[in-house]
């Protein structure tokens, strides 16, 4: 078994795999305080309540884009786990070539997620992540990473509108039934969901014409499946495409230490 652990701004999200198969996965949310061992709490009783055992874990793979986070969980891999994570970046093959101006400078997420919808679906492709920011990731059909697009995600949107505007209240994400609200929170709804998936068929369209050719567009994100229904662009929704791109990476990686 392995484990693979996405660090993201909002959560972070855990993968445990035997073989190609996803036993179980668990989202904490992101905290900068917690401490190795209080981490190790956590693991340990999400470990207990799911029937996992923690010494059958050979191997752990992290991605993180909140560097002061990376260093905390590897050291609870080393006390907990008792191994010594791989983590992606400078030295750990992906198999893209990746065509940023400064490579080191690519959301790890990012990375991840191309990887995982190279091997998923093939290139030419855009990935659309709906997290923290929504990312929009374009791989062309001979495995370049080219970049893409970072656009304030759903929950910070939402966020800037209810404390910034004083009549203005906090929302549940649901598709309102028209798109010409009649009151205020129906309103909202509406600007939000139908302004997001509006927004991907847009950077989408742009996209296909850089690239000059006809990407298949896949998503990710737990807002994926809300946005996309409402998107002419997105032809795959796949909620664990960044744990899947971290264990394609495991493997591709595991004797390199
Ligand atoms: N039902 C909802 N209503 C409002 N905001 C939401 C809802 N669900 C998620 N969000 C917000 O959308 C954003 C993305 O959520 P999600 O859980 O997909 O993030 P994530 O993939 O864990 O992000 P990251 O990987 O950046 O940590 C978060 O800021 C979250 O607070
Ligand atoms: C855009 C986020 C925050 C999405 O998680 C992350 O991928 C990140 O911090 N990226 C660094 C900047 C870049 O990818 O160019
Ligand atoms: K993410």
């Amino acid at each position: 078994m392995i484990l693979v652990v996405d660090i993201g701004n909002t959560n972070i999200v855990l993968g445990v795999y035997e073989g190609t198969e996803l036993l179980h996965h668990f989202r904490i949310s992101t905290s900068r305080q917690a401490t190795s061992d209080e981490y190790g709490v956590m693991i340990y009783n999400l470990f207990r309540m799911s029937g996992v055992d923690a010494d059958k874990i050979e191997g752990v793979m992290i991605s993180s884009v909140v560097p002061p986070i990376v260093g905390v969980i590897e050291q609870m891999c080393r006390t907990y786990l008792k191994k010594t994570p791989l983590v992606v970046g400078p030295g750990i093959k992906t198999g893209l070539n990746l065509r940023y101006e400064n490579p080191r400078e690519i959301g790890a997420d990012r990375i991840v997620n191309a990887v995982a919808a190279v091997e998923l679906y093939g290139g030419p492709l855009v990935v659309v992540d709906f997290g923290t920011a929504t990312t929009f990731d374009c791989i062309d059909a001979q495995g370049n990473y080219l970049g893409g697009a970072i656009v304030p995600g759903i929950g910070i949107s939402t966020e800037a509108l209810y404390q910034r505007a004083s009549k203005l209240p906090r929302i549940e994400l649901e598709k309102p039934k028209k798109v010409i609200g009649r009151n205020t929170v129906h309103a909202m709804q509406a600007g939000i969901i139908y302004g997001y998936a509006g927004q991907v068929d847009g950077i989408v369209k742009r996209i296909r014409q850089e690239m000059d050719t006809e990407p298949k567009v896949v998503a990710t994100g737990g807002l994926a499946p809300l946005i996309c229904a409402e998107t002419d662009s997105v032809r795959e929704v796949n909620p664990m495409l960044t744990l899947e791109g971290l264990r394609l990476i495991y493997e591709r990686n595991r004797f390199a230490k």
